[in-house]
């Protein structure tokens, strides 16, 4: 199959083999390949593990995208075949053949998603590891045989574009790789030229990548006519926003293609917006939808009910907390509720469920103390989404096991508090109390928020008592007396 296809120079370092880098950056790069003089390829690196590289390399880097969803307001179903991903690099087996890409002349772009977890800084990790345990930590050594490789040269810097969704990505993943300058020794030759000939890029990225398509993978591959075990797919919808210096366009031609892509020089508006209308949008309504027997987004979303609780959450709760302007604010919900309800995509509720909590503090709570603050009341709504988020995790859905994903620290919580409810040597006021108290969930004790406890408690109640359809209806009742 390669034959047919063109070997690109290696430019660019790509860390994450998973379904969202493929079906963004690497479809991305292939635009600029195809339609530009960017002529790059990507080698693959897996953060953690190397299990799925193998399956990279036996389809030589290709896969299939399909692209489905409103694209210039009409339905569109679609599928290419990316060819920018050049090889994988299993880093156990072959650590030589990754640490020699520092060398290459051609390399200048690293790109990374190693999740929300993958950014931290890992004191075990050593130079001379093969490799080294974190993400930072293996590009900190890569870094470094690059810099004595071209011996300091200023010009063989590298550019970094990390679109792990959190905060500051770039500038925290720079501090890490100087926390690795400064725990290995490597002098302030490197330091600098860390600061003076590479540039950190902070980025934002969106799009709905619900991964392989299990439920259809036979009729698709009768269409295709090939197997695919890389297949991946993802709504039409892209934006990619990156605070970066613009001079980057001419290297990385984004501005010649008509892409969604684009360099600001402050993401934290595109950031906040997205985070806490979008995810936090799926991340409340995961629990209340999946406990109201629905399966995926857009069960969810077109749901008379639970489609109007998630409608109200965002209009009434979510975007009252964001200083833009409303009108756009308003345009952007509506787009996302649209996007939600994609008929094409099956995006299970439960694959969002991972990580909830610290999704919860992350997306959900700022707004939740946003609106206190300004309202000096407290958003209902959003309250029995974690009110809702608690009871999903004592892991029933009715009879149906749910397959909780979590930290295992997280995990054994529930299990201990939930378990003394259900034991009855607690009740459900002293469990409301109890994991609302718990700092490390939170960041804060939201037994300090008043009122807050005892509306968690009232919400737990009714959902014991009367079960998440009819409490939803009694909330969503609540508000149209008021
Ligand atoms: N799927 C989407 O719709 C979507 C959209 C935008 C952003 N994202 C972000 O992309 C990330 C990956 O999503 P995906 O759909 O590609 O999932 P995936 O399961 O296909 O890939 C997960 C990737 O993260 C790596 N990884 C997992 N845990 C890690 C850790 N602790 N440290 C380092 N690396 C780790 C894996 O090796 C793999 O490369 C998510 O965190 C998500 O926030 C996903
Ligand atoms: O991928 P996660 O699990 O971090 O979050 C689930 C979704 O909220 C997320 O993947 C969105 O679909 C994505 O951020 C849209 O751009």
């Amino acid at each position: 199959m390669s034959d047919d296809f063109i070997l690109y120079p290696e430019k660019i370092l790509q860390f994450g083999e998973g379904n969202f880098l493929r079906a963004f950056v690497d479809w991305q790069i292939d635009i600029l390949n195809k339609e530009t003089d960017f002529n790059g390829s990507v080698v693959v690196v897996q953060p953690r593990g190397s299990d799925k590289i193998a399956r990279l390399n036996n389809q030589d880097g290709l896969f299939t995208l399909y692209l489905q969803g409103l694209k210039d307001g009409k339905a569109v179903s679609e599928h290419m075949v990316i060819n920018s991903i050049s090889r994988g690099i299993h880093l156990a087996d072959h650590y030589n053949q990754y640490i020699e890409l520092a060398e290459s002349k051609d390399l200048r772009f690293v790109i990374s998603n190693t999740t929300e977890a993958g950014i931290y800084f890992e004191e075990s990790d050593k130079l001379d590891d093969r490799p080294q345990k974190s993400f930072p930590g293996k590009l900190a050594a890569f870094l470094y045989r690059r810099f004595k490789a071209f011996n300091g040269d200023y010009q063989k810097g590298c550019i970094m574009i990390p679109t792990e969704l959190i905060e500051g990505n770039g500038t925290k993943l720079k501090e890490i790789i100087l926390q690795f300058a400064s725990l290995w020794n490597l002098g302030d030759a490197f330091v600098n030229w860390i600061c003076e000939a590479n540039t950190f890029c902070n980025s934002l990225v969106d799009r709905i990548v619900p991964g392989f398509p299990k439920d259809s993978v036979q009729e698709i591959t009768e269409e295709l006519g090939y197997e695919d075990e890389l297949l991946v797919v993802g709504e039409q919808y892209h934006q990619w926003v990156i605070e970066g210096p613009k001079w980057i366009e001419k290297e990385f031609p984004i501005d010649k293609v008509n892409l969604n892509t684009f360099f600001v020089e402050d993401l934290n508006p595109y950031r906040i917006q997205k985070v806490r209308i979008l995810n936090g949008a799926h991340t409340a309504m995961m629990p209340v939808a999946h406990l109201s027997g629905l399966d995926t987004v857009a069960e969810a979303a077109c749901d008379e009910v639970v489609g109007e609780f998630v409608q109200e959450l965002i209009f009434d709760e979510i975007l009252p907390t964001l200083d833009f302007p409303q009108g756009e604010l308003r345009i952007f919900a509506n787009d996302v509720l649209n996007r939600f309800r994609n008929p094409f995509i099956k995006h299970y509720l439960i694959s969002i469920s991972m990580n909830s909590i610290s999704k919860f503090k992350t997306r959900n709570l700022p707004a939740l103390l946003d609106y206190v603050e300004t309202k000096q009341e407290l958003p209902r709504k959003m309250i029995f989404a974690l009110s809702s988020l608690l009871y999903f995790y004592q892991g029933k859905r009715n009879e149906e096991v749910i397959p909780l994903a979590d930290d295992t620290d997280v995990l054994q919580l529930f299990k201990e508090l939930w378990g003394h409810v259900t034991e009855g040597t607690k009740t459900i006021e002293q469990f409301a109390k109890e994991v609302l108290g718990h700092e490390k969930l939170w960041g804060m004790n939201l037994n300090h928020i008043a009122g807050l406890t005892g509306m968690v408690a009232e919400y737990l109640q009714q959902l014991n008592q009367k079960g998440m359809k009819q409490a939803l209806e009694t909330l969503l009742k609540e508000r149209s007396i008021k």
